[in-house]
């Protein structure tokens, strides 16, 4: 027998000791089950590697083990049982590449662990020591609110609640933080009026910051002045051009500005749409005027394949490998014409860190240089989160290019991302404390 006790805000469920002990032991406290937003990011089926790193997180008195194969032989069963009482699992989709455009489809809802709907949320809110608002696509939810995220935010007394962007934001919250990834004006106004008058709230991070990124042009000029090459490495980003409109004057323009085929062809503007990330490689200056401005070209540098992705923080940096395109050679360049679309390659999941390559072509970038260009790019930027993308050019092992840099990139495939996202937010709750107490 099934039983669902109403307490105000909150279901909790109540099940036979026998029905659930083979599934599920409590150490220290049996039923009724703590509370549901403990129960409900339960993983999905085909996440069972997932069951012992969730458990760990939850609070000691509640810390369930699981028992991954009687789990399985059960979970057929419990994942109906949750249908029937409406505790959906809303099809987590843990590292999936999703477009970029995507909107619909399933999405882990955040309330399910902390607090987005009344009065559960208000709750939940009120008993964190640290409110995050966030405004971020269908898309950035799904790869960023993981459940690994939300489960250690959660015992460090985080919650995160979404942001309605049609009401007033001082209606909402209140919020410590505010974490946002949107493009548009009238969002970036909205959030501009409200912290004149909340100055209290930290926004990650300003739009005007931001929308400096929005821009390959302007992306990469703070690098341009960085003049970070030392004795030992240099680094800078490849020729460019940009070209605003008029595809015939192409050619004229590459030739004047001495750059070097092939070319790679951004589109200028990056907001956030599967289109802002369509490259392609232009191998021959007859087809340049098939190019659709406005748009950067930009000189291809051979990298040996490998991409490095740096990850910023606030003050921490995680590099990794990636999958990057590979060289162009001579013959190559004699023997192709016309454009050619690039595939997005070293967003793929999949990382690099453990192929078996060349060590000349794997060796990190230093870590002196990385928190450097970490520090001074977070100065000249005046941001705390965003990625940059870096290659070394082959046969020049000290050379490094920028070739991007991200606004709140996918941070949902930097390993360990919850422990470094979570221990920053705090940073900035302890900060703020400190504030206060200073009267500043
Ligand atoms: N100048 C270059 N020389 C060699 N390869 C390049 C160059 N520019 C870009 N690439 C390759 O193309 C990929 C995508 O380039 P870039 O990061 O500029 O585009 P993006 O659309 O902003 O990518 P992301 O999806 O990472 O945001 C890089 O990861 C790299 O593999
Ligand atoms: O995972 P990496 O290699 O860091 O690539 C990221 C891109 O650089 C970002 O631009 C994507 O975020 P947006 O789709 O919000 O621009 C970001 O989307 P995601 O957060 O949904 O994964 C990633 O595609």
């Amino acid at each position: 027998s099934l039983r669902r006790l109403q307490i105000p805000g909150r279901s909790v469920l109540v099940l036979p000791l026998p029905l659930v002990s083979p599934l599920i032991k409590a150490p220290e406290n049996n039923f009724p089950l703590p509370n549901p937003p403990d129960i409900a990011p339960l993983p999905h089926p085909s996440k069972l590697s997932r069951a012992r790193e969730a458990s760990a997180l939850l609070d000691p008195p509640f810390a369930w083990t699981f028992d991954p194969p009687r789990i399985s032989h059960h979970f057929g069963f419990i994942g109906h049982l949750w249908r029937q009482l409406g505790i959906g699992l809303a099809g987590m989709r843990l590292h999936g590449d999703v477009s970029d455009d995507e909107e619909e489809g399933a999405v882990m809802d955040p309330a399910l662990l902390s607090s987005s709907s009344p009065p559960a949320g208000a709750a939940a809110a009120a008993a964190s020591r640290l409110v995050v608002g966030y405004a971020l696509t269908k898309k950035k939810v799904k790869s960023f609110l993981q459940p690994k995220l939300l489960l250690l935010a959660r015992k460090k007394g985080i919650s995160f609640i979404p942001i309605d962007e049609t009401r007033p934001l001082s209606e909402q919250g209140p919020f410590d933080i505010i974490l946002h990834k949107k493009t548009s004006k009238e969002w970036q106004r909205f959030l501009e009026d409200y912290h004149e008058v909340h100055p209290e709230v930290t926004v990650l991070d300003p739009p005007n910051a931001i929308e400096h990124l929005n821009n390959r042009q302007s992306m990469l000029e703070e690098v341009a002045d960085l003049n970070l090459s030392s004795f030992y490495e240099e680094v800078c980003t490849p020729r460019q051009l940009v070209i605003m409109k008029d595809p015939s004057s192409i050619p004229t323009a590459v030739a004047m500005a001495g750059l070097t085929l092939p070319l790679v062809a951004k589109p200028l503007v990056v907001d956030g749409t599967s289109k802002s990330h369509e490259l392609s490689l232009a191998y021959d200056e007859a087809s340049l005027p098939m190019l659709d401005p406005p748009l950067v070209l930009q000189e291809f540098v051979n990298h040996g394949g490998i991409l490095f992705k740096v990850y910023i923080i606030g003050e921490a940096i995680q590099v990794v490998r990636r999958f990057s395109l590979p060289d162009v050679n001579t013959y190559d360049l004699l023997n192709n014409v016309g454009i050619y679309r690039l595939p997005r390659v070293s967003c793929a999941a999949a990382s690099a860190d453990h192929a078996d390559l060349d060590p000349r072509i794997a060796e990190l970038p230093p870590r002196p240089l990385l928190e450097k260009l970490g520090r001074e790019l977070r100065g000249r930027l005046g941001l705390r989160l965003f990625n940059i993308d870096m290659i070394r050019e082959l046969g020049a092992n000290d050379r490094y290019y920028i070739i991007d840099i991200n606004y709140f990139p996918g941070y949902g495939k930097m390993p360990g991302y919850e422990h470094i996202f979570t221990d920053f937010l705090q940073s900035l709750g302890q900060n703020k404390y400190q504030r206060c107490l200073s009267g500043g």
